[in-house]
């Protein structure tokens, strides 16, 4: 039996996005696609200029002048990303979609990467909560598959991406959706080529050996690009139940669903 169309959540025509981390990678595949179905506005955010003005012009050339803008934001700062979110909202009448997709890998500065994917990440859910309530808005984080599947060598990196997927999960609880009218979702990507790989061992990790290790695996486990991530993200928001969590890798776009709990314990004793 054929399985029933799904029901689209959102329409994207006309509708305003921002997307942290938005410059390169995933995050500017996610622009593309965005604009791709019609959004009104994509806001690219970023921490590096140079990159945020590239990626300005590589998205005008493709879609025409002023469908795409670049604003400056480090996630680290709350004052920087409450700004952000505030000129969007006052300039454009409403944001409705908000992308958390900013994120590195550094185990040898392990507080920064807690605090760019962990922290970064609450603050733009906090933001929305305060900002983008009540329109049908939809909120995206980016996970990683290393939040089901711990990489061995990236405990602080891994252990991010589980607390994204949590806090996603809790944000989108059907409780708060009544509340807020927000929808909460994460996607996952498995190993995607971008420049996140661009680095060396004793960069960003505290035992170079383990790096290289890492590294090696990483390569050879890239087998999609960021495109793919960009049109399942699209996916995601047009019909993605609030607090759904959604796996991109190789190239397919999959559903997770959480078994019970229940299903996986096994009882030891009473106590
Ligand atoms: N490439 C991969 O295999 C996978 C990537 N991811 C996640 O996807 C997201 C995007 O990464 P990629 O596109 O792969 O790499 P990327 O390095 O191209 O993108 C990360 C972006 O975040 C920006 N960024 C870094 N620190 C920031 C800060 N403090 N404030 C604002 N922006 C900041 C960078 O400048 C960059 O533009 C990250 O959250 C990453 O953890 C998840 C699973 C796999
Ligand atoms: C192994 C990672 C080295 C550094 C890579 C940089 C970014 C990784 C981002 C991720 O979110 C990791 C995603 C997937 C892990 C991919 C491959 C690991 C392969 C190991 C294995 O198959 O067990």
């Amino acid at each position: 039996m054929a399985s029933a169309a799904p029901i689209q959540l959102m329409e994207l025509k006309g509708k305003v996005a921002l997307i942290t981390g938005g410059a390169t990678g995933i995050g500017l595949a996610m622009a593309d696609s965005l604009l791709a179905e019609g959004l009104k506005k994509v806001y690219i955010s970023g921490n590096i200029d140079k990159d945020g003005e590239e990626a300005v012009r590589e998205m005008t050339k493709k879609y025409g002048e002023g469908r795409c803008s670049f604003k400056h934001l480090d996630v680290t700062s709350l004052q920087q990303f409450e700004e952000v979110v505030k000129e969007i909202v006052s300039t454009e009448g409403g944001l409705d979609i908000l992308l958390n997709n900013a994120g590195i890998v550094n185990e040898r500065k392990w507080e920064l990467q807690t605090d760019v994917n962990i922290n970064g990440t609450m603050r733009g859910c906090l933001l929305a909560l305060k900002y983008m309530a009540n329109r049908g808005a939809c909120i995206v984080n980016t996970s990683s598959i290393a939040c089901f599947d711990p990489v061995p060598y990236l405990p602080g990196y891994s252990a991010s991406k589980s607390a994204i997927t949590g806090l996603s999960r809790a944000f989108g609880d059907p409780l708060l959706f009544k509340e807020h009218n927000i929808r909460f979702l994460v996607v996952a990507p498995g190993a995607t080529k971008t420049g996140i790989g661009n680095i060396t061992p004793a960069s960003y990790h505290y035992n170079e050996e383990w790096g290289r290790i890492n590294l090696e695996q990483f390569y050879s486990a890239q087998d999609q690009g960021p495109e793919a991530v960009g049109k399942g993200t699209v996916y995601i928001i047009k019909y993605g139940s609030s607090g759904s969590v959604w796996v991109v890798e190789h190239n397919q776009l999959l559903r997770v669903t959480q078994p019970k709990r229940e299903s996986y314990q096994t009882k030891i004793m009473d106590l």
